[in-house]
């Protein structure tokens, strides 16, 4: 009621246990060494409808301005950060940001996010970065129980490369490999393609799931230089991931790009016991290239409102709770000091509905404010 659908007004603990992630993740990217990035809320609608972002219009929270120019809620923080950042000419190479983005087609509509995107380092230093500090953040958050997903975009474009398709086509194979539709996708490839990429594609719908899938595939492309360079990359990456003990690392080959401006490495964090999403991102090399700049880049976006479910933090802050008047309310706000480490509530009356471990009165004996015990 009085609301649009997808807005709603929240309360105690789920506004806490977003601020708290917030928190946690402020004090990890400090301590990593990045720096800290804003952009508007406003934003054109081009910046994120041009054909290197790829967003569909129709998809935005957007108006006409006064000029007759099309104006959005920010759906997309790595876009923005880009634009940002190529006229900043700055050598920071680490971004972190944390804000809310706004799409019609994602349920709620607005999404917190907190987020990293690194530049110009070289390509298993920055990927490492982003799952490195995924895992502090998890782990941090007491979420100990999560897969990493990795896949690559080069798999798809790869294969497909030779393949007579219009980018509309080319989307239908893409949209179709993502719904792991195994019969569609042999049809498209085989009427556009020939037998041997249908049947490549077709076999990659399956291949998700154990890091072993990979021994498997480095014996079928070992004759194929590019498809063995992707299975190689996703092989380094993993043996440094399995050093740092990071959660589960998992893999899925028929993975597609689900964001236009991904070219490269593809990585999802999902919590192990309902699925999850906590995180998402990839390489993005070829975004900057509509600034007439090459920036290499890789960076990962966080789901607050998942990990703020899922995050354990036990607070055993002692609760306490000073009855006081209008003539003592002065002594119980010194008093509070004497609790320095929990949770101190003055009232005039006990409120029967929150539960207190200790509870004080501030009593006037002969003319001195004391506090007593109940
Ligand atoms: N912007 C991406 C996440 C990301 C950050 N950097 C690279 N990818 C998303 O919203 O899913």
């Amino acid at each position: 009621m009085f609301l649009p659908s997808g807005s709603q007004d929240e309360f105690g603990n789920v506004v806490r246990n977003r601020n708290m992630v917030c928190e946690v993740f402020r004090e990890i990217i400090e301590d990593r060494g990045f720096v800290e990035i804003s952009t508007p809320l406003v934003e054109y609608a081009s910046t994120f409808t041009n054909k290197y972002v790829g967003m569909e219009l129709q998809n935005l929270l957007k108006w006409f301005n006064r000029n007759g120019e099309i104006e959005v809620l920010r759906p997309d923080w790595t876009s923005a950060i880009a634009r940002a950042l190529v006229r900043l000419k700055s050598k920071q190479t680490k971004w972190a940001y944390q804000g809310s983005v706004f799409r019609e087609d994602q349920p709620g509509i607005e999404k917190r996010q907190i987020g990293i995107e690194i530049i110009q380092t070289p390509k298993l230093l920055g990927e490492s970065e982003c799952l490195f500090l995924a895992k502090e953040l998890l782990e941090k958050l007491n979420i100990h129980e999560y897969a990493v997903e990795l896949g690559h975009t080069d798999i798809f474009e790869e294969l497909t490369k030779t393949m007579e398709l219009k980018e509309a086509e080319k989307e239908r194979l893409r949209v179709a490999m993502h719904n792991k539709r195994k019969d569609e996708v042999y049809a498209i490839a085989a009427q556009y393609g020939d037998k041997n990429i249908a049947d490549e594609l077709a076999l990659l719908i399956d291949a998700y799931g154990s890091v072993d899938i990979l021994k498997d595939y480095e014996k079928r492309w070992s004759k194929k230089e590019s498809m063995s360079a992707i299975i190689h990359h996703l092989n380094r990456i993993i043996a440094i991931l399995k050093e740092v003990n990071i959660g589960d690392i998992m893999v899925d080959l028929g993975r597609v790009k689900n964001l236009p401006y991904y070219s490269g490495i593809m990585f999802r964090g999902y919590s192990s016991d309902n699925g999850d999403l906590c995180f998402s991102g990839g390489r993005y090399d070829k975004l900057y290239d509509q600034f007439d700049t090459k920036v290499s880049a890789v960076g990962l976006a966080f789901d607050v409102d998942n990990l703020a479910n899922k995050m354990e933090i036990s607070s055993k802050k002692e609760r306490v709770c000073i009855v006081a008047t209008d003539d003592t309310l002065a002594f119980a706000e010194k008093y509070r000091k004497e609790y320095k480490h929990g949770i101190v509530d003055i009232v005039y009356e006990i409120n029967p509905f929150v539960s207190y471990d200790k509870v004080l009165y501030v009593k006037n004996n002969n003319d001195k404010l004391e506090v007593v015990k109940a």
